[in-house]
């Protein structure tokens, strides 16, 4: 089983999701030239912990699924290498933020929460979490014409009602919108993204991310940044995902 997120602590990670920006070559057959061979399946495939975690949204994650094994490399979104590991590495890691999105909107009464999820690449965590929290809205903060593009394909094929793709830097938004949360995954080290992020969350709303097993570390170091920003109770949880699968590292920021 993996053991890290793919997060901006572990710099060999990040820099591989990062090669996704260039798709891959396509040799005569169309097949993928870069593997050479058909990708191994992925171990979880036909595991109960698939329709435990996501329950009546599985539907929807499986066509996504299929989507990333068919398309995914080809266009860029995800390295050849996380095929046979979609599932634990990006899927069921995504939906580890579900409960604490509806453990917030609980505490606070809120029966539709507004979301941003900052940097959503090929859609994690943010489309992930639409497909399971249909009951709340979310906008998918992305700058890249082409993942835009993709983000879009993929919410009209699952047919989510809750989601929008935003064309923007955060940082461009700061001023013009606000969230109840906002989310993220692998985008930059807490110093930066605490600049980025804090000011699109409303007022007693929260920042949750994904965050890699140093994540406490970059906590501690940016501590000026988050209280600059207004974070305050910066904490990380361990989350459990499922049976089998391995935990994962959540950073909850509550804005003053
Ligand atoms: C390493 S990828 C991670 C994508 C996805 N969150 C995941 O975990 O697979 C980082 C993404 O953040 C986006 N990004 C970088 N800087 C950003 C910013 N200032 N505001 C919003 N998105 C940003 C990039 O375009 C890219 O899609």
């Amino acid at each position: 089983m993996n053991t890290q997120n793919p997060s901006p602590e572990n710099a060999e990670t990040t820099a591989k999701l990062d090669q996704t920006s260039a798709p891959a070559q396509l040799d005569q057959t169309g097949q993928v030239n870069q593997a050479g061979q058909l990708p191994e399946a992925d171990p979880l495939d036909d595991s109960p912990v698939i329709a435990e975690v996501f329950g009546d949204s599985e539907k929807l994650i499986r066509m996504f699924h299929e989507k990333l094994v068919q398309e995914g490399v080809l266009r860029g979104m995800i390295g050849p290498k996380e095929v046979s590991r979609l599932w634990e590495r990006h899927l069921l890691n995504s939906a580890a933020l579900a409960p604490f999105l509806r453990d917030f909107a609980q505490e606070k009464h809120i029966a539709h929460l507004r979301v941003a999820d900052v940097g959503s690449g090929a859609g994690f965590p943010g489309l992930v979490l639409a497909a399971m929290l249909p009951e709340h809205y979310f906008t998918l903060v992305e700058p890249m014409e082409r993942r835009c593009e993709w983000l879009n394909e993929n919410i009209d094929m699952m047919g989510l009602k809750n989601a929008r793709v935003l064309r923007a830097r955060a940082e461009q938004l700061h001023g013009e919108a606000e969230f109840d949360v906002v989310t993220c995954r692998a985008v930059a080290r807490m110093s930066k993204l605490a600049g980025w992020v804090m000011p699109l969350v409303h007022r007693g709303g929260r920042f949750i991310a994904l965050k890699g097993q140093a994540a406490q570390d970059e906590i501690d170091s940016a501590k000026a940044q988050i209280r600059q920003y207004r974070g305050a109770f910066a904490h990380v949880d361990l989350a459990p995902v499922a049976q089998g699968v391995e935990p994962t590292h959540v950073v909850s920021i509550t804005k003053r």
